[in-house]
């Protein structure tokens, strides 16, 4: 297992720029999601890491190993020990679990070592070791899934490469087909990047978020960080529901519609903060003094079980949006107090929509 680094890593189909000066760094045994919508890239970016094609500028190194850029003559997919797996598992339908397994080994491997291997890949990835001998079309989508990583891993590839490996599964199913992978890759510290277009996959499954918007990499950072502290008003709406309002910022706080906010870093002047629906506390009671909060009537609540997003009037006109637990909710028509909890990311007029 090793590093992986894009620098400067462009590449064009005709006026397409599909990936635009893309620089990413991946350190060893940790896992990226690169998110973003469809046709910005994502998948361009993971054929050029692999090999399927060459960029026209930039550099990629496994480790110190460049494998094409800075005048290195690009190192074929075959000899850059890349895993890939596909949407679709793309076993070989005529070959059992066993020898879809073997199929990356070395040749001289593939004998009587081969058995060993598949039996702990198929542990690896959670898999009884009796669908050893199942062909694929005996297998569910998300085992399927789970083959296909066996395969990719047997070898103890650099990097470990998958494009939208769940979308094909239905709900459930790509939960726990997920967790199980994220597992296999996390007890063989494997450095592994996964594009998604899933905003929750992204932010549940990595240890870095790159996020993607037309060609460019826009921002790379935790979960959490893309999450709370967006590096654009553009992500802030991709990465999940926002309440953006006006406000006045002075150093580390701002006021706005609902009332003063501490920010993530210090801001001057008018600008635009962005506050997730989560942060957005909703108190039934009616406190007074400090914690008093804003006060405002539900317009709406819809209810999810889990949680639910309650849609809130406040007196100036401004409507919040807020999602609480749904153990304890308002209804339509309640009078409620309003504050907000945690960090605030405030947008200068420049950044803002
Ligand atoms: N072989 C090709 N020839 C011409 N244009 C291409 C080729 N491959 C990709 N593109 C274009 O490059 C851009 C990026 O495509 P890419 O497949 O990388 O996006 P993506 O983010 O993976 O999309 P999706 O999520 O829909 O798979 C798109 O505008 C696409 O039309």
């Amino acid at each position: 297992m090793s590093s992986l680094t894009l620098t400067g890593v462009t590449k064009s189909f005709a006026d397409t720029r599909a990936v635009d000066d893309v620089t990413l760094h991946v350190p060893h045994g940790s896992f990226t999601t690169v998110l973003g919508p469809s046709g910005c890239g994502k998948t361009t970016l993971l054929r050029l890491i692999a090999g399927f094609l060459v960029p026209e500028s930039g550099s990629i190194a496994f480790g110190d190993h460049v494998v094409c850029g800075d005048g290195v003559r690009p190192v074929p997919p075959q000899t850059r020990r890349v895993g890939y797996v596909p949407q679709e598992g793309a076993l070989f339908p005529h070959l059992d679990v066993a020898a879809n397994i073997a199929f990356g080994l070395p040749r001289e491997a593939r004998g009587t070592q081969s058995g060993d291997r598949v039996a702990e890949m198929l542990d690896l990835v959670e898999l009884p070791a009796d669908f050893r001998s199942r062909r694929p079309d005996e297998l569910s989508g998300g085992q399927q899934q789970r083959v296909a990583l066996a395969r990719s891993l047997a070898p103890q590839p650099a990097v470990v490469l998958l494009d939208e490996p769940f979308s094909s599964l239905d709900a459930g199913l790509r939960g726990s087909t997920a967790r199980a992978v994220r597992r296999a890759l996390e007890v063989t510290h494997t450095t592994a990047v996964l594009v998604t277009h899933d905003q929750n996959e992204a932010l549940s499954l990595a240890d870095q978020v790159a996020v993607m918007r037309g060609g460019r990499l826009v921002q790379s950072a935790t979960p959490s960080e893309v999450y709370l502290s967006p590096s654009d008003p553009q992500v802030a709406a991709f990465v999940g529901r926002a309440v953006v309002l006006p406000g006045i910022a002075t150093a580390a706080h701002a006021t706005c519609a609902l009332g003063q906010v501490v920010l993530t870093e210090p801001s001057d002047g008018p600008v635009s903060l962005m506050i997730r629906p989560e942060q957005v506390y909703v108190d039934l009671a009616h406190p007074e003094g400090e914690r008093a909060g804003v006060r405002g009537t539900v317009e709406e609540v819809s209810y999810y079980g889990h949680d639910c997003a309650v849609q809130v009037r406040l007196a100036d006109g401004t409507a919040v949006l807020s999602r609480m637990s749904g153990v304890l909710h308002p209804a339509a028509g309640d009078t409620v107090h309003l504050r907000v909890t945690g960090l605030v990311r405030a947008y200068r007029p420049a950044e803002a929509p």
